[in-house]
C-alpha cells in the first residue's frame, strides 16, 4: 500500500467524536455478541500434586451462561487508535471438569459440573488500518483484567486439592483462553463492521452498470476529534472515460461539530453525470396532460402566443420527448451545482381533426444552477438560476406565428417551467434510487448539502439505527 497522491482522493468520510459517542452506546451490544458468539475450547492439562502424584484434568463444554456489561468509554487517540474501555463485564460460564489420577485417566476419571463467575475490565485499542484497499480494524491491543474468577463445583465429593489446583493453575489457563477467545472475537466483529460499512457504501453508490470505486487511497486518519477515510471515488462503468480530477482535499475543509461528513470532489459527480448520459438515463417522455400542466402554469400574456402556436394542435394527444445530446457538465460553485447540457425536445401530435401529424423539434443549450436538500427522507432539487439558448427549431405546426416568436416563446417557457418540470421528475427518481439502497431506514438528522468551488460537502447527524446493528449482529454472527 504505497504512498498515494492526495489527487487520487475523490471522496473523504469523516466520523467525528460526537458520532463515536453515539456508536459507543452500541458497544455493549457488540461486546455482548462477541462474548456470546466466541467458542470456548476445552482446557486439558496435567499437574503433579504432592502426595497425589500426577493428576490429569480437563474443562470441557465451556458455555457462557449470562453476561452483564458495565459502562464503556471511547476516546480518539491522535495518530494512534480508538481507545474503548469497558468496565465491569461480569460473565458466568458453566462446564464439566474431568479429572483423574496418573495417566489412567479413563479408569480413575471423575466428572464434576462447575460454574465459573468472572468479573473483568476490557480495554480495546482499535487501530484503523488498510486491508485490501478497505478500511480495516486492528484490535490486537486487547486487554482483559480479571477482578474476580471464582469456581463453583457441584456434587458432594470433591478432593480438597482440586480447589487449590483451580486457584493456582487452572484459573491462569482459563484467563488466557478467555482473553484470547474474546479478543479474537472482538477483532472478528470489528472487521465485520468495517466490511459491512464498505459493502453498504459500495452498494449505495452503485446502480446497474454505474458504480464508484471507493477503495481507500491512504491509511485512515485518527485525530482527537475525528476519524477519517480517504477514498478514490473513481467511476466504474462498462466503458472507461477520463474525467480529470479537479479539487484537492485538505482536513481544514471539514469541521467537527456534525457527526458525519462526506467530501465529494466535483469530478466524482461529473463522472456520474457522464455515465448517466452514456447509460441512456438522461431522457424523459411527457404525456399530453403533463405538457398541458406545464403550459397552463404560464398565465402570462405569452399564453396568447401559446394558444396561437398550438392553434389546431391537440395537446392531449401529444407526446413530448426530451433528451440530452451531449454528456452534461457538472461544475460545483458556492451558488450551487451548475449543470450545462444541450437538450433536444421533440413534440409529436395530431391536429384537432386528427387528420394529420404535426410536430415541433428544437435544440437548446441549458445551464441550470441547482441546489439539493434532503428532508422527510426525500431529495429536493431547487433551481436558483438558468441560462437558456435555443439553437435550432423546426416546426410542422400550421401556425402563422413567426419562427422568432416561437423561439421567444420556447425560451420563456423553458426558463420558467421546462427546467423545473424536468427537475420535478428527477427528485422522486433519485429518492427511490437511494431508498432502494436502504437510506430511508437511517435516522438522518438535519442533513446539509453544501456546494463549494470544486467540491460538495454533505454533513449530518444520525440516530444510530439500533435495529440495523442488532440485525447485522444476528445475521453475521
Ligand atoms: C456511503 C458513505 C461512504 C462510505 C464509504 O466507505 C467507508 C468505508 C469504511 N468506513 C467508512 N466510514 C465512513 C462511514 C460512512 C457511512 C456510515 C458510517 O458508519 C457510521 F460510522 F457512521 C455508523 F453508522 F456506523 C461510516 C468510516 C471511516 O470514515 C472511518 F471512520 F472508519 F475512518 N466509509 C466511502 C464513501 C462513502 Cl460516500
Amino acid at each position: 500500500f504505497g504512498p498515494s497522491s492526495p489527487l487520487e482522493t475523490g471522496i473523504v468520510c469523516r466520523v467525528t467524536k460526537p458520532a463515536a459517542l453515539v456508536l459507543n452506546e452500541q458497544t455493549a451490544q457488540v461486546i455482548q455478541a462477541a462474548f456470546t458468539h466466541a467458542s470456548y475450547p476445552d482446557i486439558n492439562g496435567e499437574k503433579s500434586i504432592r502426595f497425589f502424584g500426577k493428576v490429569t484434568y480437563g474443562l470441557t463444554n465451556i458455555q457462557i451462561s449470562n453476561l452483564t456489561i458495565g459502562s464503556s468509554e471511547v476516546e480518539l487517540k491522535e495518530d494512534d487508535a480508538v481507545y474503548i474501555t469497558i468496565k465491569n463485564v461480569s460473565a458466568s460460564f458453566s462446564g464439566t471438569l474431568n479429572y483423574g489420577y496418573g495417566s489412567w485417566f479413563v479408569k480413575g476419571g471423575h466428572a464434576i459440573d462447575f460454574d465459573i463467575f468472572s468479573n473483568t475490565d476490557l480495554q480495546v485499542n482499535t487501530k484503523l488500518t488498510c486491508g485490501n484497499n478497505r478500511v480495516a480494524a486492528d484490535t490486537s491491543e486487547c486487554y482483559l483484567t480479571f477482578h474476580k474468577l471464582v469456581l463453583h463445583l457441584y456434587g458432594d465429593k470433591q478432593p480438597g486439592w482440586l480447589k487449590q489446583l483451580f486457584t493456582d493453575f487452572i484459573s491462569f489457563t482459563l484467563k488466557l483462553v478467555l482473553k484470547s477467545q474474546i479478543c479474537k472475537e472482538i477483532n472478528y466483529v470489528a472487521n465485520l463492521l468495517a466490511d459491512f460499512i464498505q459493502d453498504k457504501a459500495e452498494d449505495f453508490l452503485k446502480d446497474g452498470d454505474i458504480g464508484v470505486d471507493i477503495s481507500i487511497t491512504s491509511f485512515p486518519v485518527i485525530k482527537a476529534g475525528y476519524m477519517e477515510s480517504h477514498h478514490k471515488g473513481v467511476l466504474l462503468y462498462k466503458k472507461p472515460f477520463d474525467i480529470s480530477n479537479s479539487s484537492l482535499f485538505s482536513p481544514s475543509l471539514l469541521s467537527e461539530n456534525r457527526m458525519l461528513y462526506f467530501w465529494f470532489s466535483e469530478h466524482v459527480l461529473n463522472s456520474m453525470a457522464q455515465a448517466a448520459f452514456f447509460d441512456g438515463r438522461l431522457e424523459l417522455k411527457l404525456t399530453g396532460s403533463e405538457l398541458k400542466d406545464i403550459l397552463k402554469d404560464d398565465d402570462t400574456e405569452s399564453n396568447k402566443t401559446d394558444q396561437k402556436i398550438f392553434k389546431g394542435v391537440s395537446l392531449s394527444n401529444s407526446v413530448t420527448q426530451i433528451w440530452s445530446l451531449i454528456p452534461p457538465e457538472i461544475r460545483i460553485t458556492p451558488e450551487g451545482t451548475l449543470v450545462t447540457s444541450s437538450v433536444a425536445v421533440q413534440l409529436n401530435s395530431t391536429n384537432d381533426t386528427e387528420s394529420s401529424v404535426v410536430g415541433l423539434y428544437f435544440e437548446t443549450d441549458v445551464t441550470a444552477t441547482v441546489k439539493a436538500s434532503y428532508a422527510d427522507k426525500k431529495l429536493l432539487l431547487h433551481l436558483s438560476d438558468s441560462i437558456v439558448q435555443i439553437k435550432t427549431c423546426t416546426s410542422s405546426l400550421q401556425t402563422s406565428v413567426t419562427e422568432e416568436a416561437i423561439k421567444e416563446f420556447l425560451h420563456k417557457t423553458i426558463s420558467l417551467y421546462g427546467i423545473t418540470a424536468v427537475m420535478k421528475r428527477m427528485e422522486p427518481a433519485l429518492t427511490s434510487l437511494m431508498n432502494s439502497k436502504g437510506l430511508h431506514l437511517f435516522d438522518i438528522i438535519n442533513p446539509e448539502i453544501i456546494p463549494h468551488k470544486g467540491y460538495l460537502i454533505v454533513q449530518l447527524d444520525f440516530g444510530f439505527p439500533h435495529h440495523l446493528l442488532v440485525d447485522f449482529l444476528k445475521r453475521s454472527l
